[in-house]
């Protein structure tokens, strides 16, 4: 991580600040600082203000899906399981699921979960999430409305 960013900075100090910070970004995903490893904080003069690039969104998302992943309950990570191999199934194997459910009982999270994991696959997947309506698109990061995606693809 820390090569990633002196890349960006060209400068040790900098990219140890910045390293530092997302380190300890990853670790209060999981309720831990960097205290609770003897880390040391970084130094705020040495940190952009708050950068919106690749990278950082890379982490932001991966912070917040990894632990998804691991925890999903058996009914999520049987349909997790199923839909990943038939994602990687070259053979003519049924390749279109539908998830439905109670409200509140993890579809939008298995969803998460599904993109991030195909996303992350080497080499990466690309993900066309849709939706229905324009709103519920707009929930999704980069979501299109399923008319505009049609329209897109035409
Ligand atoms: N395996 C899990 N372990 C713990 N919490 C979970 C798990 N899966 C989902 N949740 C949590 O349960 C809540 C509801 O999950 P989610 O929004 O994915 O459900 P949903 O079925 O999409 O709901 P709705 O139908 O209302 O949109 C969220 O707070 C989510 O973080």
């Amino acid at each position: 991580m820390m090569e990633v960013f002196n890349r960006r900075w060209q400068d040790v100090d900098r990219a140890r600040a910045s390293t530092l910070k997302a380190i300890g970004d990853l670790l209060r995903v999981h309720g831990k600082t960097l205290h609770d490893y003897n880390l040391p904080i970084p130094d705020d003069r040495l940190l952009e203000p708050e950068l919106d690039n690749q990278l950082f969104h890379a982490i932001d998302v991966a912070a917040q899906w990894a632990p998804q992943v691991d925890a999903l309950n058996a009914q999520q990570r049987t349909v997790f399981d199923r839909i990943m191999v038939a994602v990687d199934d070259d053979q003519d194997v049924a390749k279109t699921f539908y998830v439905d459910g109670p409200e509140g009982t993890g579809k939008t999270t298995l969803y998460g979960c599904l993109k991030w994991a195909l996303q992350n696959q080497r080499p990466p997947r690309e993900v066309l999430c849709v939706a229905f309506t324009g709103i519920a698109a707009s929930l999704w990061d980069s979501a299109l409305d399923v008319w505009i995606a049609v329209w897109y693809a035409d």
